[in-house]
């Protein structure tokens, strides 16, 4: 079978797509992603050793300007998407929501190529309720609460690459030079989060002065701004970490933002998370994706606008010195294979 996945703008939407990939080319399937020309999608598929082809899209916007820029780019990308599907002649094709996956999807209806969706998050995303009526399945990551999209929703879970569970702890240990001891992983998405990076870096001392040790990942955005933190024994900084696995594996407790991949990765690897979600999020769902976990035990939610330095350190240090007030068993609540069921799925429907 030869098929499409289109998806990307975000390190959140590329990467569950990943392994959905790896294990469609284990199965003996061809598989092409589909994304913008130098673009998060475009690096990490090819990262992977996917063939990537190359279609123009733009976020919609109110904005005048980058209204006229999403009209352009729509329309090119769809012509763009025409010709990749009438040259490629794909089985299928798989979207992974966003404004990215929006031409190929319209593209592959239009000449008649079955079309696959996939949701990473609690509240659906614009492009996947409007084509999920041409759609044979909807792939979820968490349930379909909601009834969004009917007998079409499957619940499977968030796709997670396989890197970023299950590292051994020693080797993590030694890659960060840590102890083996109470270890905290502070990052904010796959961009960055700056609110949140201000508050980390204002509980920071504290936090040492209780021997706890730190990951902060700032987002490549932010970093200079905090790079300059002393540089202590129990302290990393960076900008941005391509060993996900190795910081889930050291860490006991997560401050992160409500992102579906950061919460699925962090509950695969039993790291209890306090979740700050982004407030400006579409329709909130970062907060009610991580509502879904709480309901669990597995993170505590706080809202940005309640959140102070000291409430910060003194949730952390309460956990430090007490951990049966925390959930270190919450993988067990999320499904682990959700790329096998994914590719099950597509190449059962026939
Ligand atoms: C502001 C916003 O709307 N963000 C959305 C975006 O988040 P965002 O792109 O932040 O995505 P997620 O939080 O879901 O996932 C972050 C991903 O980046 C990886 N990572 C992160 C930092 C790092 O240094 N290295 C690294 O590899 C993580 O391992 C994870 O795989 O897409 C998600 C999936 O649709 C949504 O749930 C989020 O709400």
């Amino acid at each position: 079978m030869k098929i499409l996945i289109a998806g990307g703008g975000t390190g959140g939407h590329i990467y569950p797509l990943i392994p959905v990939g790896e294990e469609l080319r284990k199965h003996g399937h061809e598989v092409i992603f589909i994304g913008r020309r130098e673009s998060i999608e475009e690096r990490v598929a090819k990262k992977y050793g996917f063939t990537v082809q190359y279609v123009r899209a733009s976020l919609f916007d109110l904005n005048i300007l980058k209204f006229v820029k999403f009209a352009i780019f729509s329309i090119n990308g769809f012509f763009d998407a025409l010709k990749i599907v009438g040259k490629t002649k794909p089985d299928k094709i798989l979207g992974g929501g966003g404004y990215v996956s929006l031409p190929i999807l319209l593209a592959g209806i239009l000449k008649g190529v079955p079309v696959y969706l996939y949701e990473q998050n609690t509240i659906p995303g614009r492009t996947n309720l409007i084509f999920s009526r041409f759609a044979r399945l909807v792939f979820l990551g968490f349930e379909d609460i909601k009834n969004h999209f009917g007998s079409k929703g499957v619940f499977v879970g968030n796709p997670v690459r396989k890197e970023v569970i299950n590292q051994d702890k020693k080797t993590a240990l030694e890659f960060f030079k840590f102890e083996d001891k109470f270890t905290l992983l502070a990052f904010g998405g796959s961009g960055g989060a700056y609110k949140l990076n201000k508050i980390i870096a204002e509980a920071i001392p504290e936090l040492i002065e209780n021997e706890i040790q730190i990951i902060f990942i700032t987002g490549v955005k932010f970093f200079d701004e905090f790079k300059s933190l002393s540089n202590h024994k129990n302290l990393r900084i960076y900008p941005y970490l391509d060993e996900m696995g190795y910081a889930y594996a050291v860490s006991t407790v997560a401050v992160t933002r409500g992102g579906a991949m950061t919460l699925s990765e962090l509950i695969l690897n039993n790291v209890y998370s306090i979740v700050v979600p982004f407030p400006y999020a579409r329709d909130n769902h970062q907060f009610y994706n991580a509502k879904y976990f709480e309901n669990y035990g597995c993170v505590s939610v706080i809202k940005e606008e309640d959140l102070t330095k000291d409430i910060l350190v003194k949730k952390i240090v309460d956990f430090k010195n007490d951990f049966h007030i925390i959930n270190l068993e919450c993988a067990k609540f999320y499904p682990r294979d959700a790329e096998k069921r994914i590719v099950e799925l597509l190449e059962e429907d026939k």
